[in-house]
């Protein structure tokens, strides 16, 4: 039977707490996997006045002075950390209209000359000055931390709704030491004097599971379904939005669905729409293509029974089945930031840039 999705599933996170209930949650968990590639998780572990806090910060952290935001430009970060003006990224060739902050959990720098030159994108995050914006740091690690775990519990979950052991899943990030994971947050300026609608362009996310905060009742995040629709995907408060990175679905065999999505512009004259996501990232050294998860046929032949071709417009992050997973985490990011790329990857700036910095980005 082909499946298709028209919206996006709610799961319940409380239903993981008794032994029942979370049989059910499994069931849709696997469901939302294979079919759609994207859930809401309701009533998630992560302090609600935390998520308040950060939602309540993020149009503070624009309005900060030009001056204080350009002091912590994505140009100074080797990790590609840190403030992006608008128009000054590129997805699928094509330039977004947002202006972001990209942070991450806390890491001390492992790279030594002589390795490869990915295990440089992971180290510290640039911060505001703390009397700039007071208590912002604090309240945002406080946050990365609880989303942290929720995520290494839910990647658990998901091997078990794929009849796996919970713990299979440890090893893609317990290599070398810790794992940095990445967030954002992320404006989406009205379109009022904006060249085009697309707030980002249609892509697949990289590494494991994302979890995104939507910071603003705006819709303009969607999704799209098997056919190639664009499907809406409005902000419940209270939960976040789960989708599935390439990383994932490479070492699932396609089981759980990377799905294709996009932010569309708010409208003329509207506030601007805020978002927060968490990107959970597996170790920089792992190649994909070395490990081999066990799935039984009963599995997989779910997978099967989803429509085979599904219709997408995003093209990135096909390296993971030749590529170590930090290379592709480093190519992602000179497609996406040629001008950061050019100051501290000038040879991989060039292999995809051999004509010098893009006035509108072609390099999908
Ligand atoms: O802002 C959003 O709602 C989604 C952002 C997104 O998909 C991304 O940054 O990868
Ligand atoms: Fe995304």
């Amino acid at each position: 039977m082909a499946s298709n999705f028209s919206s996006i599933p709610v799961l319940d996170y409380s239903l993981t707490k008794g032994s029942k209930t979370k049989q059910e949650f499994l069931s849709q968990l696997r469901h939302a996997l294979i079919n759609v590639g994207f859930l809401y998780l309701s009533n998630p572990p992560v302090a609600r006045e935390d998520v308040d806090a950060v939602i309540d910060y993020a149009p503070k952290l624009f309005d900060l002075p030009q001056e204080a935001k350009d002091k912590i430009s994505m140009l100074n970060s080797e990790c590609f950390f840190g403030y992006t003006k608008l128009g000054a990224e590129i997805t699928k060739g094509q330039t977004d209209q947002r202006e972001q902050f990209d942070l991450a959990t806390p890491y001390e720098s492992r790279w030594k000359p002589g390795e490869p030159e990915y295990l440089r994108l992971w180290g510290p995050a640039q911060w505001p000055d703390e009397d700039a914006l007071p208590g912002f740091k604090d309240t945002m690690l406080r946050y990365l931390a609880q989303v942290e775990a929720l995520s290494y519990e839910f990647i658990g979950l998901l091997a078990e709704a794929f009849s796996l052991s919970p713990d299979v899943m440890k090893g893609f990030y317990e290599q070398d030491g810790p794992t940095q994971h990445r967030a954002k947050v992320v404006k989406y300026p009205a379109l009022d004097n904006l060249s085009s609608n697309q707030g980002v362009g249609p892509h697949f996310d990289g590494g494991f599971l994302t979890f995104l905060l939507q910071a603003s009742p705006h819709l303009g995040l969607q999704v799209q379904n098997l056919s190639g629709e664009w499907i809406d995907a409005p902000p419940i408060p209270g939960t976040f939005v789960v989708n599935i990175g390439k990383a994932l679905e490479t070492v699932t065999y396609g089981l759980a669905r990377a799905t294709s999505h996009r932010v569309l512009s708010p409208p003329k004259g509207s506030t601007p729409r805020y978002s927060i996501p968490f990107f959970q990232n597996i170790a920089q050294r792992i190649s994909l293509k070395d490990i081999k998860l066990q799935f039984s046929p009963e599995i997989l032949k779910l997978a099967e029974q989803r429509t085979a071709n599904g219709k997408v417009d995003s093209v990135n992050y096909g390296e993971y089945g030749q590529l170590p997973s930090g290379q592709v985490g480093l190519i992602g990011r000179v497609k996406s930031h040629p001008d950061v790329a050019q100051r501290h990857y000038p040879d991989v700036f060039k292999q995809f840039f051999p004509h010098g910095l893009p006035a509108q980005g072609s390099a999908y």
